[in-house]
Protein backbone atom coordinates (compact mmCIF):
# COMPACT_ATOMS: atom_id res chain seq x y z
CA UNK A 1 0.00 0.00 0.00
CA UNK A 2 1.19 3.51 -0.85
CA UNK A 3 2.78 4.62 2.96
CA UNK A 4 0.86 8.05 2.61
CA UNK A 5 -2.65 6.16 2.84
CA UNK A 6 -1.49 3.97 5.34
CA UNK A 7 -0.59 7.16 7.30
CA UNK A 8 -4.13 8.84 6.54
CA UNK A 9 -5.86 5.52 7.02
CA UNK A 10 -3.61 5.48 10.88
CA UNK A 11 -4.99 9.29 10.85
CA UNK A 12 -8.74 8.25 9.82
CA UNK A 13 -9.30 5.70 12.49
CA UNK A 14 -8.24 7.51 16.05
CA UNK A 15 -10.71 8.31 18.43
CA UNK A 16 -9.61 12.10 17.97
CA UNK A 17 -7.56 14.41 16.12
CA UNK A 18 -5.44 16.99 16.37
CA UNK A 19 -5.92 19.57 13.72
CA UNK A 20 -4.99 23.10 12.49
CA UNK A 21 -7.80 24.96 10.91
CA UNK A 22 -6.30 28.20 8.83
CA UNK A 23 -8.24 31.05 7.56
CA UNK A 24 -7.20 34.07 6.02
CA UNK A 25 -10.40 36.05 5.03
CA UNK A 26 -11.53 38.56 2.41
CA UNK A 27 -10.14 41.37 4.77
CA UNK A 28 -6.88 40.15 4.08
CA UNK A 29 -5.48 40.92 7.42
CA UNK A 30 -3.98 37.92 8.36
CA UNK A 31 -3.93 34.42 8.60
CA UNK A 32 -5.77 32.47 11.64
CA UNK A 33 -4.19 29.56 13.21
CA UNK A 34 -6.75 27.85 15.31
CA UNK A 35 -5.12 24.11 17.35
CA UNK A 36 -7.79 21.94 17.36
CA UNK A 37 -8.28 18.52 18.91
CA UNK A 38 -11.85 17.09 17.52
CA UNK A 39 -13.21 13.77 18.58
CA UNK A 40 -15.96 12.13 16.57
CA UNK A 41 -17.57 12.95 13.65
CA UNK A 42 -20.71 14.26 12.25
CA UNK A 43 -23.10 14.99 14.63
CA UNK A 44 -21.12 13.35 17.13
CA UNK A 45 -18.12 15.96 16.56
CA UNK A 46 -16.43 17.61 19.71
CA UNK A 47 -14.01 20.58 19.14
CA UNK A 48 -11.22 21.66 21.61
CA UNK A 49 -10.16 25.14 20.84
CA UNK A 50 -6.36 24.14 22.02
CA UNK A 51 -4.34 27.35 20.80
CA UNK A 52 -5.26 30.56 18.61
CA UNK A 53 -3.63 32.87 16.70
CA UNK A 54 -3.57 35.63 13.95
CA UNK A 55 -0.42 36.19 12.26
CA UNK A 56 -0.75 39.38 11.01
CA UNK A 57 0.13 40.43 7.23
CA UNK A 58 3.19 42.78 6.20
CA UNK A 59 1.61 46.10 4.63
CA UNK A 60 3.47 44.86 1.70
CA UNK A 61 1.66 41.16 1.12
CA UNK A 62 -1.42 43.07 1.89
CA UNK A 63 -0.92 45.28 -0.75
CA UNK A 64 0.42 42.15 -3.30
CA UNK A 65 -2.61 40.31 -2.59
CA UNK A 66 -5.20 43.04 -2.98
CA UNK A 67 -3.46 43.96 -6.36
CA UNK A 68 -4.75 40.48 -7.69
CA UNK A 69 -8.31 39.98 -5.34
CA UNK A 70 -11.34 40.57 -6.49
CA UNK A 71 -10.81 42.77 -9.21
CA UNK A 72 -11.31 42.21 -12.58
CA UNK A 73 -8.19 41.94 -14.39
CA UNK A 74 -4.96 40.82 -12.35
CA UNK A 75 -1.76 40.60 -12.96
CA UNK A 76 -1.19 36.76 -13.87
CA UNK A 77 2.49 36.62 -12.86
CA UNK A 78 1.65 38.11 -9.44
CA UNK A 79 -1.18 35.60 -9.01
CA UNK A 80 1.04 32.17 -9.98
CA UNK A 81 3.85 33.48 -7.76
CA UNK A 82 1.08 33.91 -4.45
CA UNK A 83 -0.56 30.63 -5.19
CA UNK A 84 2.96 28.93 -4.03
CA UNK A 85 4.19 31.83 -2.15
CA UNK A 86 1.18 32.33 -0.13
CA UNK A 87 0.97 28.86 0.75
CA UNK A 88 5.06 28.39 1.48
CA UNK A 89 4.52 31.87 3.75
CA UNK A 90 1.33 29.83 5.42
CA UNK A 91 3.46 26.63 6.38
CA UNK A 92 6.31 29.44 7.94
CA UNK A 93 3.73 30.97 9.96
CA UNK A 94 2.19 27.59 11.25
CA UNK A 95 5.88 26.05 12.11
CA UNK A 96 6.22 29.35 13.94
CA UNK A 97 3.32 29.22 15.50
CA UNK A 98 3.56 25.37 16.44
CA UNK A 99 7.27 26.42 17.89
CA UNK A 100 5.50 29.34 20.24
CA UNK A 101 2.95 26.64 21.46
CA UNK A 102 6.23 24.46 21.83
CA UNK A 103 4.05 21.79 20.04
CA UNK A 104 6.23 19.22 17.62
CA UNK A 105 4.98 18.85 14.12
CA UNK A 106 4.90 15.37 14.89
CA UNK A 107 1.92 15.72 17.22
CA UNK A 108 -0.51 17.37 14.45
CA UNK A 109 -2.73 15.16 12.20
CA UNK A 110 -4.08 17.47 9.55
CA UNK A 111 -4.08 20.94 8.51
CA UNK A 112 -7.17 22.30 7.26
CA UNK A 113 -6.17 25.38 4.92
CA UNK A 114 -9.02 27.28 3.22
CA UNK A 115 -6.57 29.30 1.39
CA UNK A 116 -6.84 33.49 0.04
CA UNK A 117 -9.90 33.44 -2.02
CA UNK A 118 -9.25 36.07 -4.76
CA UNK A 119 -12.62 35.82 -6.72
CA UNK A 120 -16.16 35.01 -5.63
CA UNK A 121 -18.29 34.60 -8.76
CA UNK A 122 -21.83 32.94 -8.26
CA UNK A 123 -23.79 32.58 -11.46
CA UNK A 124 -26.20 35.27 -9.98
CA UNK A 125 -24.21 38.34 -10.36
CA UNK A 126 -23.70 37.76 -13.59
CA UNK A 127 -26.95 38.65 -15.15
CA UNK A 128 -25.80 41.17 -17.72
CA UNK A 129 -22.94 38.82 -18.77
CA UNK A 130 -22.20 35.22 -19.95
CA UNK A 131 -24.40 32.89 -18.26
CA UNK A 132 -21.87 30.44 -16.72
CA UNK A 133 -21.99 27.84 -13.55
CA UNK A 134 -20.90 29.32 -9.71
CA UNK A 135 -17.54 30.16 -9.49
CA UNK A 136 -15.27 30.79 -6.60
CA UNK A 137 -11.45 30.63 -6.57
CA UNK A 138 -9.13 30.66 -3.45
CA UNK A 139 -5.07 30.38 -3.49
CA UNK A 140 -2.83 29.27 -1.54
CA UNK A 141 -1.72 25.38 -2.37
CA UNK A 142 -2.24 22.60 0.01
CA UNK A 143 0.70 20.43 -1.48
CA UNK A 144 3.07 23.00 -0.44
CA UNK A 145 1.75 23.52 2.96
CA UNK A 146 1.92 19.90 3.22
CA UNK A 147 5.70 20.00 1.89
CA UNK A 148 6.74 22.31 4.09
CA UNK A 149 5.10 21.12 7.36
CA UNK A 150 5.39 17.53 6.71
CA UNK A 151 1.78 17.87 7.71
CA UNK A 152 -1.24 16.09 5.84
CA UNK A 153 -3.05 18.90 4.27
CA UNK A 154 -6.83 19.64 3.50
CA UNK A 155 -7.46 22.50 1.11
CA UNK A 156 -9.50 23.71 -1.39
CA UNK A 157 -12.90 23.35 0.47
CA UNK A 158 -14.90 25.52 -1.72
CA UNK A 159 -14.49 23.54 -4.99
CA UNK A 160 -17.14 20.82 -4.03
CA UNK A 161 -20.11 23.08 -3.24
CA UNK A 162 -20.18 24.42 -6.19
CA UNK A 163 -19.38 21.43 -8.25
CA UNK A 164 -22.90 20.13 -6.82
CA UNK A 165 -24.60 23.38 -7.54
CA UNK A 166 -23.95 25.70 -4.66
CA UNK A 167 -22.21 28.98 -4.96
CA UNK A 168 -19.21 27.64 -2.83
CA UNK A 169 -20.33 29.78 0.12
CA UNK A 170 -21.68 30.29 3.16
CA UNK A 171 -20.12 27.35 4.23
CA UNK A 172 -19.74 27.83 7.62
CA UNK A 173 -23.65 26.43 8.28
CA UNK A 174 -22.26 22.70 8.17
CA UNK A 175 -20.70 22.62 11.28
CA UNK A 176 -22.48 25.48 13.03
CA UNK A 177 -25.17 23.40 12.99
CA UNK A 178 -23.25 20.29 14.56
CA UNK A 179 -21.28 22.61 17.09
CA UNK A 180 -23.75 25.01 18.21
CA UNK A 181 -27.59 24.08 18.09
CA UNK A 182 -29.32 23.74 20.89
CA UNK A 183 -32.21 22.20 22.45
CA UNK A 184 -33.90 24.94 24.21
CA UNK A 185 -32.67 28.07 22.39
CA UNK A 186 -33.25 29.25 18.39
CA UNK A 187 -29.50 30.83 17.93
CA UNK A 188 -28.22 33.00 14.93
CA UNK A 189 -24.52 32.80 14.85
CA UNK A 190 -23.58 35.66 12.85
CA UNK A 191 -19.89 35.99 11.83
CA UNK A 192 -18.92 39.84 10.71
CA UNK A 193 -16.15 39.20 8.38
CA UNK A 194 -15.35 41.08 5.44
CA UNK A 195 -18.42 40.14 4.35
CA UNK A 196 -21.22 39.20 6.64
CA UNK A 197 -23.60 35.92 7.06
CA UNK A 198 -25.19 33.88 9.25
CA UNK A 199 -26.54 30.44 10.22
CA UNK A 200 -29.89 30.15 11.72
CA UNK A 201 -30.29 27.01 13.72
CA UNK A 202 -33.99 26.84 15.30
CA UNK A 203 -34.01 25.01 19.16
CA UNK A 204 -34.95 21.73 18.64
CA UNK A 205 -38.30 21.83 19.43
CA UNK A 206 -39.03 24.05 16.29
CA UNK A 207 -38.07 20.50 14.40
CA UNK A 208 -40.25 22.02 11.44
CA UNK A 209 -37.40 24.05 10.43
CA UNK A 210 -34.54 23.59 8.71
CA UNK A 211 -31.40 25.63 9.77
CA UNK A 212 -30.63 28.43 7.34
CA UNK A 213 -27.78 30.05 5.92
CA UNK A 214 -26.57 33.35 3.47
CA UNK A 215 -24.27 35.80 3.31
CA UNK A 216 -25.86 39.26 4.36
CA UNK A 217 -23.90 41.64 1.83
CA UNK A 218 -20.80 43.95 3.38
CA UNK A 219 -19.49 43.01 6.55
CA UNK A 220 -16.52 45.22 7.35
CA UNK A 221 -15.50 46.19 3.78
CA UNK A 222 -17.04 49.52 2.98
CA UNK A 223 -15.71 50.52 6.59
CA UNK A 224 -12.25 49.27 5.96
CA UNK A 225 -12.28 50.38 2.06
CA UNK A 226 -13.10 53.91 3.59
CA UNK A 227 -11.20 53.45 6.51
CA UNK A 228 -8.27 53.46 4.23
CA UNK A 229 -8.67 55.81 1.85
CA UNK A 230 -9.88 58.64 3.84
CA UNK A 231 -7.93 58.01 7.27
CA UNK A 232 -5.01 55.72 6.55
CA UNK A 233 -6.35 53.55 8.92
CA UNK A 234 -6.99 49.50 8.16
CA UNK A 235 -10.28 49.81 10.19
CA UNK A 236 -12.21 51.99 12.28
CA UNK A 237 -11.10 50.88 15.46
CA UNK A 238 -14.21 50.08 17.70
CA UNK A 239 -16.23 52.44 15.00
CA UNK A 240 -15.16 55.39 16.51
CA UNK A 241 -15.38 57.36 13.19
CA UNK A 242 -18.45 56.32 12.21
CA UNK A 243 -20.05 57.05 15.50
CA UNK A 244 -18.29 60.76 15.42
CA UNK A 245 -20.03 61.15 11.78
CA UNK A 246 -23.74 61.92 10.36
CA UNK A 247 -25.65 59.03 8.45
CA UNK A 248 -26.79 60.76 5.15
CA UNK A 249 -29.73 59.37 4.57
CA UNK A 250 -29.60 60.30 0.82
CA UNK A 251 -26.25 58.53 0.22
CA UNK A 252 -27.74 55.21 2.44
CA UNK A 253 -30.88 55.21 0.45
CA UNK A 254 -29.15 54.76 -3.01
CA UNK A 255 -26.99 51.77 -1.42
CA UNK A 256 -29.78 49.94 0.42
CA UNK A 257 -31.48 50.12 -3.05
CA UNK A 258 -29.01 48.02 -4.86
CA UNK A 259 -30.72 44.94 -5.81
CA UNK A 260 -28.68 42.35 -4.09
CA UNK A 261 -30.42 43.03 -1.25
CA UNK A 262 -33.57 41.87 -2.80
CA UNK A 263 -32.42 39.16 -3.83
CA UNK A 264 -33.74 36.17 -2.11
CA UNK A 265 -31.59 34.14 0.08
CA UNK A 266 -29.57 31.74 0.79
CA UNK A 267 -27.21 34.08 -1.69
CA UNK A 268 -23.16 34.94 -1.63
CA UNK A 269 -21.23 37.63 -2.28
CA UNK A 270 -17.48 39.66 -1.76
CA UNK A 271 -15.42 42.47 -2.23
CA UNK A 272 -15.73 42.18 -6.01
CA UNK A 273 -19.32 43.34 -5.50
CA UNK A 274 -19.50 45.72 -2.97
CA UNK A 275 -16.41 48.01 -3.33
CA UNK A 276 -15.85 51.90 -3.34
CA UNK A 277 -16.42 52.01 -6.85
CA UNK A 278 -20.16 50.67 -6.62
CA UNK A 279 -20.53 52.80 -3.78
CA UNK A 280 -19.86 56.03 -5.80
CA UNK A 281 -22.12 54.37 -8.75
CA UNK A 282 -24.85 54.28 -6.81
CA UNK A 283 -24.24 57.36 -5.30
CA UNK A 284 -24.11 59.31 -8.76
CA UNK A 285 -26.76 57.43 -10.03
CA UNK A 286 -29.08 58.72 -6.76
CA UNK A 287 -27.54 62.53 -8.05
CA UNK A 288 -24.93 62.60 -5.41
CA UNK A 289 -21.17 62.94 -5.35
CA UNK A 290 -19.28 61.17 -2.94
CA UNK A 291 -16.63 64.06 -3.14
CA UNK A 292 -19.02 66.58 -1.47
CA UNK A 293 -20.02 63.79 1.44
CA UNK A 294 -17.76 64.55 4.49
CA UNK A 295 -15.66 61.57 5.53
CA UNK A 296 -16.82 60.55 8.34
CA UNK A 297 -20.38 60.86 7.27
CA UNK A 298 -19.87 58.50 4.42
CA UNK A 299 -18.11 56.22 7.56
CA UNK A 300 -21.36 56.82 9.39
CA UNK A 301 -23.84 55.81 6.40
CA UNK A 302 -21.90 52.48 5.43
CA UNK A 303 -21.76 50.92 9.04
CA UNK A 304 -25.60 52.05 9.41
CA UNK A 305 -25.63 50.28 5.92
CA UNK A 306 -23.89 47.37 7.19
CA UNK A 307 -25.88 47.17 10.36
CA UNK A 308 -29.17 47.74 8.82
CA UNK A 309 -28.73 44.98 5.74
CA UNK A 310 -27.67 42.10 8.54
CA UNK A 311 -30.96 43.03 10.20
CA UNK A 312 -33.32 43.18 7.26
CA UNK A 313 -32.00 39.98 6.14
CA UNK A 314 -32.94 37.67 9.71
CA UNK A 315 -35.78 40.07 10.22
CA UNK A 316 -37.24 38.79 6.70
CA UNK A 317 -35.52 35.05 6.28
CA UNK A 318 -35.83 34.04 9.93
CA UNK A 319 -39.15 33.06 11.12
CA UNK A 320 -39.94 34.20 14.68
CA UNK A 321 -36.47 35.64 14.54
CA UNK A 322 -37.58 37.94 17.64
CA UNK A 323 -37.20 34.11 19.72
CA UNK A 324 -33.66 33.83 18.67
CA UNK A 325 -30.86 34.68 20.42
CA UNK A 326 -27.70 36.54 18.28
CA UNK A 327 -23.86 35.05 18.61
CA UNK A 328 -21.51 37.93 17.19
CA UNK A 329 -18.40 36.52 15.98
CA UNK A 330 -15.61 37.73 13.22
CA UNK A 331 -13.88 41.44 13.92
CA UNK A 332 -16.87 43.23 13.34
CA UNK A 333 -17.35 41.82 16.96
CA UNK A 334 -15.08 44.18 18.05
CA UNK A 335 -17.19 47.02 16.28
CA UNK A 336 -18.98 48.75 19.20
CA UNK A 337 -21.01 51.44 16.97
CA UNK A 338 -21.66 48.59 14.59
CA UNK A 339 -22.87 45.79 16.65
CA UNK A 340 -25.08 48.66 18.75
CA UNK A 341 -26.67 50.05 15.68
CA UNK A 342 -27.65 46.59 14.50
CA UNK A 343 -29.01 45.77 17.45
CA UNK A 344 -31.33 49.01 17.39
CA UNK A 345 -32.15 47.26 13.92
CA UNK A 346 -33.51 43.63 15.37
CA UNK A 347 -35.24 44.90 18.18
CA UNK A 348 -36.03 42.40 20.45
CA UNK A 349 -33.62 40.03 19.52
CA UNK A 350 -30.86 39.61 22.41
CA UNK A 351 -27.31 40.04 21.07
CA UNK A 352 -24.35 38.50 22.67
CA UNK A 353 -20.81 37.72 21.82
CA UNK A 354 -19.82 34.27 20.70
CA UNK A 355 -17.01 34.16 23.39
CA UNK A 356 -20.29 33.08 25.63
CA UNK A 357 -20.55 29.39 23.77
CA UNK A 358 -17.04 28.94 24.57
CA UNK A 359 -14.90 30.05 22.32
CA UNK A 360 -12.93 33.12 21.07
CA UNK A 361 -14.97 34.48 18.27
CA UNK A 362 -11.88 34.95 16.36
CA UNK A 363 -11.11 31.48 15.73
CA UNK A 364 -14.56 30.60 14.59
CA UNK A 365 -14.26 30.84 10.66
CA UNK A 366 -10.92 28.78 11.75
CA UNK A 367 -12.20 26.08 13.54
CA UNK A 368 -14.98 25.67 11.11
CA UNK A 369 -12.37 24.47 8.76
CA UNK A 370 -10.71 22.01 10.62
CA UNK A 371 -14.39 20.09 11.25
CA UNK A 372 -14.61 19.84 7.46
CA UNK A 373 -10.85 18.76 7.23
CA UNK A 374 -11.71 16.10 10.19
CA UNK A 375 -15.30 14.97 8.83
CA UNK A 376 -13.67 14.33 5.09
CA UNK A 377 -10.82 12.44 7.38
CA UNK A 378 -13.50 10.25 9.73
CA UNK A 379 -16.94 11.08 8.84
CA UNK A 380 -19.56 10.41 6.09
CA UNK A 381 -20.03 13.85 5.30
CA UNK A 382 -22.80 16.84 5.82
CA UNK A 383 -26.35 16.65 4.40
CA UNK A 384 -26.16 19.27 1.87
CA UNK A 385 -28.30 20.71 -0.41
CA UNK A 386 -27.53 20.28 -4.02
CA UNK A 387 -28.76 22.51 -6.79
CA UNK A 388 -31.78 20.36 -7.46
CA UNK A 389 -33.15 20.34 -3.81
CA UNK A 390 -32.03 16.78 -3.32
CA UNK A 391 -30.23 16.05 0.12
CA UNK A 392 -26.76 14.17 -0.39
CA UNK A 393 -24.05 13.69 1.65
CA UNK A 394 -21.21 15.39 1.19
CA UNK A 395 -17.20 15.89 2.25
CA UNK A 396 -15.37 18.92 1.45
CA UNK A 397 -11.99 19.64 0.53
CA UNK A 398 -8.61 17.64 -1.20
CA UNK A 399 -5.72 15.96 0.32
CA UNK A 400 -2.53 16.71 -0.01
CA UNK A 401 0.65 14.16 1.19
CA UNK A 402 3.84 15.26 2.07
CA UNK A 403 5.38 12.95 0.60
N1 LIG B 1 -11.08 46.57 17.32
C1 LIG B 1 -11.78 46.59 16.17
N2 LIG B 1 -12.67 47.58 15.93
C2 LIG B 1 -13.37 47.62 14.78
N3 LIG B 1 -13.24 46.70 13.79
C3 LIG B 1 -12.37 45.69 13.98
C4 LIG B 1 -11.60 45.57 15.17
N4 LIG B 1 -10.84 44.45 15.06
C5 LIG B 1 -11.10 43.91 13.85
N5 LIG B 1 -12.02 44.65 13.19
C6 LIG B 1 -12.58 44.43 11.85
O1 LIG B 1 -12.56 43.06 11.54
C7 LIG B 1 -11.95 42.85 10.25
C8 LIG B 1 -11.34 41.49 10.21
O2 LIG B 1 -12.36 40.56 10.48
P1 LIG B 1 -12.22 39.02 10.14
O3 LIG B 1 -10.80 38.62 10.35
O4 LIG B 1 -13.30 38.32 10.84
O5 LIG B 1 -12.55 39.05 8.59
P2 LIG B 1 -12.12 38.04 7.46
O6 LIG B 1 -12.06 36.66 8.03
O7 LIG B 1 -10.92 38.59 6.79
O8 LIG B 1 -13.35 38.20 6.45
P3 LIG B 1 -14.38 37.11 5.87
O9 LIG B 1 -14.97 36.43 7.06
O10 LIG B 1 -15.34 37.93 5.08
O11 LIG B 1 -13.58 36.22 4.98
C9 LIG B 1 -10.95 43.99 10.13
O12 LIG B 1 -10.66 44.23 8.79
C10 LIG B 1 -11.73 45.11 10.79
O13 LIG B 1 -12.59 45.74 9.89
C1 LIG C 1 -15.89 33.01 -1.06
C2 LIG C 1 -15.49 33.28 0.34
O1 LIG C 1 -14.35 33.17 0.70
N1 LIG C 1 -16.49 33.62 1.18
C3 LIG C 1 -16.29 33.85 2.60
C4 LIG C 1 -16.36 35.33 2.92
O2 LIG C 1 -16.18 35.54 4.31
C5 LIG C 1 -17.48 35.59 4.92
C6 LIG C 1 -18.41 35.28 3.80
O3 LIG C 1 -17.68 35.80 2.68
C7 LIG C 1 -18.61 33.76 3.62
O4 LIG C 1 -19.46 33.61 2.50
C8 LIG C 1 -17.31 33.02 3.33
O5 LIG C 1 -16.66 32.46 4.44
C9 LIG C 1 -17.27 31.70 5.44
C10 LIG C 1 -16.23 31.05 6.30
C11 LIG C 1 -18.24 30.63 4.96
O6 LIG C 1 -18.05 30.04 3.90
O7 LIG C 1 -19.18 30.35 5.71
Amino acid sequence: MNPSFKNLTAIAGKRSRTIIGLMSGTSLDGLDIALCRISGSGADTAVHLIKFCTKKYAAELRERLRSISSVKLADMQELCKQHTGLAAYHAELILEALSEWETEPEDVDCIASHGQTVYHLPARVQRHGIKSLNSTLQIGDGDQIAARTGILTISDFRQKHTAHGGEGAPMAALVDRILFGDEKESRILLNIGGIANYTWIPAERQGEYDSFTTDTGPGNTLIDTLSNRYFQKMFDKEGLLAASGKINRDLLDALFSDPWFNESAPKSTGPEYFHYAWMAVRAEQAGLSLNKIPPVDQLATVTELTARTIAQNIRENVPEYEECAIYVSGGGAHNGYLVSRMKEHVVNTTVHDFSELGFDPDAKEAMIFAVLANEMLAGEGFDFERGDGSIQKLNFGKISFPL
